[in-house]
């Protein structure tokens, strides 16, 4: 079973992808991460996120930097946004993550456009969403937390920024898939949103069950 999970920046995708992948025993992939890493990757190196060339350079980082912490910054976060409207960094990215979802017994993968470009055939496709001033309270704590104070006005104009890049570009702009079931977590506890995402989950494998009998 492969379950497709996207949503904008701090919706709580990535906390139930992982939630969802513990439940059903299945490996997780972040693919955000990746795309940071390649914006890190850009930045060590002095290049310009916007530049093709430098971001398309970016692509051939190594594994190793997919565990540094400064991966979570909002500095990387922003280049991460940025390499990504790349078709050509997309176009380097996807067999990877084409092969993660593809692999025997299945695989959840979050990110932005898991179920309309990685892994259309998934059999779950869930969109995580929030409003933005709920992600930019999430975010702040989250930063608060990791000894970085921002304000909630530079977070949520941070948030808006990231949102606005990443539904306006061209390539696989962030969007629901036609036949993903958005799940709306502004006013649901962490353990609620989980318990909802399984339900979800649990109807789409009831429902397969129905039609191939
Ligand atoms: N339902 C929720 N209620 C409160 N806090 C939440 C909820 N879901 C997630 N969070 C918190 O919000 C923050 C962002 O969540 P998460 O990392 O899952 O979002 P994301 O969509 O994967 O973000 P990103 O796009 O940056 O990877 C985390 O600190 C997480 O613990
Ligand atoms: N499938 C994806 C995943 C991510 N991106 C871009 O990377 C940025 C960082 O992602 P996070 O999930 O870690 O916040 C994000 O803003 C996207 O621009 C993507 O394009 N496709």
């Amino acid at each position: 079973m492969i379950i497709a999970v996207d949503g904008p920046a701090a919706s709580g995708k990535g906390t139930i992808a992982r939630a969802l992948a513990r439940h059903y025993g299945l490996p997780h992939l972040d693919t955000g991460l990746i795309y940071r890493a390649v914006g890190a990757s850009v930045l060590r190196e002095e290049g310009d996120p916007a530049s093709e060339g430098d971001a398309l350079a970016g692509c051939s980082f190594d594994d190793f930097l997919l565990e540094d912490p400064w991966l979570k910054s909002e500095e990387v976060g922003k280049a991460a946004s940025i390499v990504s409207a790349h078709p050509l960094v997309r176009k380097a990215l996807l067999l990877r993550q084409k092969k993660f979802a593809a692999q025997p017994g299945g695989a959840v993968l979050d990110g932005r456009d898991i179920g309309t470009v990685i892994a259309p055939e998934a059999e779950v496709k869930l969109y995580v969403k929030a409003t933005p001033m709920i992600r930019a309270q999430r975010r702040q704590l989250e930063q608060r937390k990791g000894g970085v104070f921002e304000s909630l006005d530079k977070v949520l104009a941070d948030i808006r920024a990231r949102d606005e890049r990443d539904t306006k570009r061209a390539e696989a702009p962030l969007r629901p898939a036609d036949d993903a079931v958005t799940l709306d977590t502004s006013f649901l506890s962490i353990e609620a949103a989980v318990q909802k995402a399984v339900g979800i989950v649990e109807a789409a494998k009831a429902k397969a069950t129905a039609e191939s009998e």
